[in-house]
């Protein structure tokens, strides 16, 4: 049949247009065999509107005398109403519309009819070539046993590469279910095929995107999983992801709730969840990162399947690629990256986006995977908001093209028909396009900067978020994400401009603006990170630029590590008192006494354990670290291999945690971070460093660590190279600077005290109460005041001799022998006798309270208090 066959009237007059954020719009009304076409004007200019009829999901009609309205429901979820003077006209245009729309031929479609100026149907197809990807991977089997192991999975799926790691050489493969049936049948090519990817003595993991139950269900109909006895090595998790028609409906009620919006608070939130669409993108979301947590922490092989191997499959094999494979966050990276796990694998785009959200018709086989994928995407986008390439806008153009399309890349249901029907050859590539540097400019994320990292999804409850740019895209105007990007382009190319930082650092900086708000300099900038997902019910919240408070939700929440020693319980005490009791969390290996445990909320946490630290920090919601936990110098000397283990290991579990996490982390280091070839006297930030212990060579290894992940990947990391804390409450735990507390606390008890180091032994000492309070004030302090990430902080400097000669002026009585110890002597021999703080003074405005005869006095004091509560006797 002929297209005009299907036009019964193809021009109508004064038709009126109406049209989300567009004043209606009168004109002629023009139907051709793929597009409706409105032209009118607009004042004094001529405006058109040109629509894909392919993108039209439903036609709604209503007469009133004689006229009539056809109102648009569109695939990309526009609505449109057009009011048609002429009953018959109207119900013909409807009917024409209906009979165009939903053409199921495939070589009928515009994709075929489509030639633009500058393409050329020569333009090449593929844009990722499996075979010269995995080139260098030998092939696993012959074509004999791939056969039979084809004909064992269902539709011919046969486990095939994915993705090869290539540090640990661990793969995805993605197949179909295996065929076992309800008859249990095995198939030896299919096992071997799987064996020879794991060496004998290693673990595969095989991820079931169905229940255990569904998987089961299975045999009945012929499919079925793989048996734990016929293979061995491989272990099979169940993670049940809804598909098919779930999803569809699921979009469907979404679309609703967004399109209505007269709702009350209480309606939207309800509708909002019965869509449980944000539930699916969480199940998703975490299965990816089960799946590229197996392959890149547990260094295991994965195999995925669900039933047929076209729809969770992929999901989960491109959103773990994209998790692992920097590659694969840049555009053509993606684009390659879609071509060939959706395009090429055989997603049938053709029947699950036949209808999008608004069709009356029968389901089918509609179901919105590859929307799904768009919406866990953009979701890693919003948390990393510099790791990917590519932007919104490119995610937006593809959920469209999915559904109606000038090109040919998601005609068809697989591969093979493409090829069949020709597509190739006669159609222009959708993916090959938006790789032409014509379309980068508009496509790229002006903020992206590559990272080697992997990028964890955090998938708790308030990590997630609507996708308001694609569902309420045509329902609220878009203007202020569009007047936001321009902004974060003028920014990027002002700063680079601006010569003063070095190119990484500028961006990593104006991301710290953008996130966090550096009022220092200019207010504008308070616009924090929600801004960078584009969001215009947010934007317009966040906007109110003229508070100086911080809003609440920017609260810190705190994980303080190794809190149970010298330090870690009056900072809690501090950071409570601003932040709030249950916004920090102690955390130590060590149990807490009574009043530590009744006074906030205490966890166990071993650093070296990194997964409990992990789930501690998503769980918790945790926005700053503080680790504390160490060894220090004198324990770290006569433990040198435990030392090692939780200085230098359990610091890198904090520091990928803190990365993975976005942490503003806390790490500090020592004076004993100096070594007998640094200037002592005084010792300033940056000079050399050749510690002498274990401890002061782990504090140097983090000190350098945090500040190459800082420059690197735009790691928060800050450290304050402290002095010997001298504390009345808290005992210290082990190291040289100890005698300086002990010192008190026998003045009071004994009246005698010996001192392991000679009495001339000079090092900076500071009281408690000032190294909390820096602490504090350089977490707080904004991203642009820093110059440095290791600052020194100083207060006082004393000898032994020093400190009890102003301890004799309260206690004339006090004796104090000298028997030097010879590890902690040389230790205190090689450290700086006073520290140079002045960039933090300058930079943050640091001060130090106490001088060494307040400090006397106030330890004295509290001590005395102590034991007097404790009915202890006070000389
Ligand atoms: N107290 C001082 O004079 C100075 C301390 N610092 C640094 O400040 C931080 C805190 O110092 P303090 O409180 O004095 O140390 P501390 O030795 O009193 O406390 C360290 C805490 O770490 C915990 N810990 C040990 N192994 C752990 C593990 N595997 N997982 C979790 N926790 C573990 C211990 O149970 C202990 O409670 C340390 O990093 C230290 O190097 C730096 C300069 C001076
Ligand atoms: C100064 C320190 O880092 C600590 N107090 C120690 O003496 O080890």
């Amino acid at each position: 049949m002929e297209f005009s066959e299907h036009i019964k009237t193809a021009n109508v007059e004064n038709v009126v247009l109406t049209r989300p954020f567009h004043p209606p719009m009168k004109g002629t009304l023009c139907l051709t065999g793929h597009h409706l076409l409105l032209s009118g004007r607009d004042g004094d200019s001529s405006t058109q509107l040109l629509l894909l009829l392919r993108n039209i999901d439903a036609i709604e009609k209503r007469n009133a005398g004689s006229s009539g309205t056809i109102t648009l429901k569109c695939k990309d979820l526009c609505v449109l109403q057009l009011d048609i003077p002429g009953m018959e006209e109207c119900l013909n245009i409807a009917r024409s519309i209906e009979a165009l729309s939903s053409l199921e031929t495939v070589t009928e479609m515009y994709p075929f009819f489509y030639r633009p100026p500058r393409l050329s149907l020569q333009d090449q197809w593929g844009l990722s070539s499996p075979e010269q990807d995995f080139a260098h991977i030998e092939a696993l089997t012959d074509r004999w046993r791939l056969s039979q192991a084809a004909k064992f999975r269902q539709g011919g799926r046969f486990p095939v590469l994915s993705y090869y790691h290539r540090e640990n050489g661990k793969v995805i493969m993605r197949s179909s279910q295996p065929l076992t049936g309800a008859n249990r049948k095995r198939c030896k090519e299919d096992e071997l095929l799987l064996q020879a990817v794991i060496d004998g003595s290693e673990l595969g993991y095989i991820i079931d995107t169905r229940s255990t139950q569904l998987a089961q269900q299975a045999r009945m109909t012929g499919g079925g999983f793989e048996s734990k006895s016929n293979y061995i090595a491989w272990k099979r998790l169940h993670r049940n992801l809804e598909r098919g028609k779930v999803l569809q409906e699921s979009l469907i009620k979404l679309a609703e709730a967004c399109s209505d919006q007269s709702h009350s608070m209480d309606r939207w939130l309800s509708k909002l969840e019965n869509s449980k669409w944000l539930s699916h993108v969480n199940s998703v979301l975490s299965t990816a990162g089960l799946l590229a947590e197996c392959v890149e922490r547990e260094g295991c092989s994965v195999l995925v399947h669900g039933s047929d191997g076209t729809d969770t499959t992929l999901l989960l094999t491109t959103l773990a690629q994209l998790i692992l494979e920097p590659h694969c966050r840049t555009l053509s990276g993606f684009l390659a990256l879609l071509e060939r796990e959706w395009v090429q694998a055989g997603h049938p785009f053709q029947q699950r986006c036949a209808h999008s959200a608004y069709s009356h018709a029968r389901l089918r086989q509609e179901a919105p995977a590859f929307l799904l994928l768009l919406d866990c995407v953009w979701q890693l986008g919003r948390q990393f908001p510099l790791a990917l390439e590519f932007g919104e806008p490119l995610l937006l153009q593809l959920a469209r093209d999915a559904y109606a399309s000038d090109f040919g890349t998601f005609l068809c249901n697989s591969d093979k028909e493409r090829c069949a029907l020709g597509v190739k050859e006669n159609t222009h590539c959708l993916l090959q396009f938006l790789c032409r540097p014509s379309e980068r400019d508009r496509l790229t994320n002006p903020l992206y900067q590559a990272t080697e990292l992997a990028i964890w999804p955090s998938v708790q409850p308030q990590a997630l978020q609507l996708w308001t740019g694609l569902f309420f895209r045509w329902t609220q105007s878009a203007q202020c994400l569009d007047k936001a990007r321009e902004e974060i382009c003028n920014l990027v190319t002002q700063n680079q401009g601006c010569n003063s930082f070095p190119g990484g650092q500028r961006l990593v900086m104006l991301s710290g603006w953008l996130r966090r708000g550096c009022r220092s300099r200019a207010r504008w900038y308070y616009l924090p990170a929600r801004v960078l997902s584009w969001s215009p019910r947010q934007i317009s919240r966040w906007n109110k630029q003229d508070t100086t408070d911080p809003a609440p939700l920017e609260r810190p929440r705190v994980l303080i590590t190794g809190g149970l020693g010298q330090l870690g319980v009056g900072l809690a005490q501090l950071l409570r008192k601003q932040y709030g009791t249950d916004n920090v969390i102690l955390s130590d290996i060590k149990k807490p006494p009574a009043d530590v445990f009744n006074s906030g909320p205490f966890v166990y946490a071993d650093v070296l354990d990194y997964k409990n630290l992990r789930e501690l920090v998503v769980n918790n919601r945790i926005t700053w670290l503080v680790h504390y936990s160490a060894l220090l110098s004198a324990v770290g000397e006569a433990n040198v291999a435990l030392a090692r283990k939780i200085n230098i290991t359990g610091l890198h579990n904090v520091l990928d945690l803190a990365l993975e996490n976005c942490l503003r982390l806390f790490v500090p280091s020592t004076i004993g971070a100096f070594g007998p070839s640094s200037p002592r006297d005084p010792a300033p930030d940056l000079c050399v460093q050749r510690p002498r212990t274990i401890y002061g060579v782990s504090k140097v290894h983090g000190e350098l660590m945090g500040e190459y992940l800082h420059h690197k990947y735009g790691l928060d990391f800050r450290c304050l190279r402290y002095p010997g804390i001298i504390s009345a409450d808290t005992q210290p735990g082990g190291g040289t600077t100890d005698y300086a507390v002990q010192i008190f606390h026998d003045a009071l008890s004994s009246g005698q005290f010996e001192c392991y180091l000679r009495a001339d032994t000079r090092l900076p000492m500071m009281h408690i109460d000032d190294c909390h309070r820096a602490t504090v004030e350089f977490m707080q302090a904004p991203d642009c005041q820093l110059s440095l990430r290791t600052y020194n902080i100083a207060a006082m400097s004393f000898t032994p001799e020093e400190v009890a000669e102003e301890i004799r002026k309260h206690l004339p009585n006090l004796r104090v022998t000298y028997n030097p110890d010879f590890v902690r002597q040389t230790i205190a021999d090689s450290w700086p006798m006073r520290f140079d703080d002045s960039n933090a003074q300058r930079d943050w405005g640091w001060r130090s309270l106490y001088s060494l005869s307040e400090l006397v006095v106030d330890m004295l004091g509290s001590i005395r208090e102590q034991r007097t509560k404790s009915g202890l006797p006070v000389s």
